[in-house]
């Protein structure tokens, strides 16, 4: 039986570059990532109101009927709305077009109306709502990412290189519902599959549903609590680290009669991604060579690249 680690990241730990807790920190996070690809994190920058305030937004925002719903499109793989994938009947999702650039979240060209409790905000040509609730808790998601991006990128001793891939993240933040199974229906509410970022933070409402498969092929359940975070690494971290760390296949399943409302925010890299040479040596030859995260993002969304069992491999493998 697997049980995901749970790390402490909460203010009471004090967390300070160089600090000896954040050493120790350092080392379990990237040893938890190895290992399973995955932690809890124990993280409290995202206060109970907040945290309620983006659930309820996110449950107004799937409760807007579908003809709606359906205008926020996007020609950005995973952005806009996503719902009625004919084999996961139970999934619908929702992606948030923001970015991080060095001087804070970047404005966008806005048009905002009302609707209900939310407002419609016009990014270009993309409409789609998404509330001031869910960019706060962005930024303050961001800053358990950078920690754990830092920590590894100095447990391994690359941290030279740490400015040039902060200058290189774009996020991706994805809202998700699933909806109870019916009687006779099936419970697979999200597919086994890799992330393909670098970095993923995954929050819940406190309906438990993902699961996680160990390096042994066992899958197991991760429950956590609403104060809880899940960070995983994807396969851009896999391919960076020369397969130090691991990217773990997960899927959701949906058991009980409550929605599961989930947040997801996906860290890519806007470049090109390259295995630091301190991570090559004759024991370990060099597994992918230099690729660019986005390309390889639609490289995996054309159909007949979806079912390859890793696509990381077969896009850029040595
Ligand atoms: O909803 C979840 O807990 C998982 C979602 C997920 O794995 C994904 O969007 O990549
Ligand atoms: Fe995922």
């Amino acid at each position: 039986m697997h049980t995901l680690p749970t790390i402490d990241f909460t203010n009471k730990k004090n967390l300070k570059p160089g600090s000896t807790s954040w050493l120790a920190t350092a080392l379990e996070a990237t040893r938890a990532l190895e290992e399973y690809g995955c932690f809890i994190a124990e993280f409290d920058k995202v206060t109970p109101e907040l945290n309620d305030a983006v659930f309820h937004g996110l449950e107004d925002l799937f409760d807007i009927p579908i003809e709606t719903k359906v205008l926020n499109k996007s020609t950005k793989p995973l952005y806009g709305y996503v719902g009625q994938i004919p084999f996961i009947p139970l999934y619908e999702s929702m992606g948030f077009d923001y970015s991080n650039t060095l001087d804070g979240v970047r404005s966008f060209i806005e048009v905002m109306w009302p609707n209900g409790n939310e407002a419609f905000r016009c990014v270009f040509n993309l409409c789609f709502p998404v509330s001031a609730n869910v960019l706060a808790y962005n930024n303050l998601v961001t800053e358990l990412e950078e920690m754990v991006t830092r920590m590894v990128f100095e447990t391994y001793g690359v941290e030279k290189y740490l400015d040039a891939h902060r200058k290189m993240v774009t996020y991706l933040c994805r809202g998700m519902k699933y909806r109870p199974p019916v009687e006779n229906e099936t419970n697979m509410g999200f597919v086994p599959h890799t992330d393909k970022d670098f970095i993923t933070v995954l929050h819940q409402n406190g309906v438990n549903g993902l699961e996680v498969k160990a390096r042994d092929g066992e899958w197991f359940r991760v429950e956590f609590e609403p104060s809880s975070y899940i960070v995983m690494s994807g396969d851009a971290a896999m391919a960076w680290s020369n397969e130090r760390l691991y990217s773990p296949f997960h899927r959701v399943t949906m058991n009980g009669k409550e929605s599961r409302y989930s947040i997801a925010q996906f860290s890519f890299l806007e470049g090109i991604i390259e295995t630091p040479k301190e991570f090559v040596d004759e024991e370990h030859p060099l597994l992918f060579k230099p690729f660019d995260h986005l390309k390889y993002l639609d490289f995996y969304n054309k159909e007949e690249n979806r079912r390859l069992e890793c696509a990381l491999r077969t896009y850029c493998g040595v």
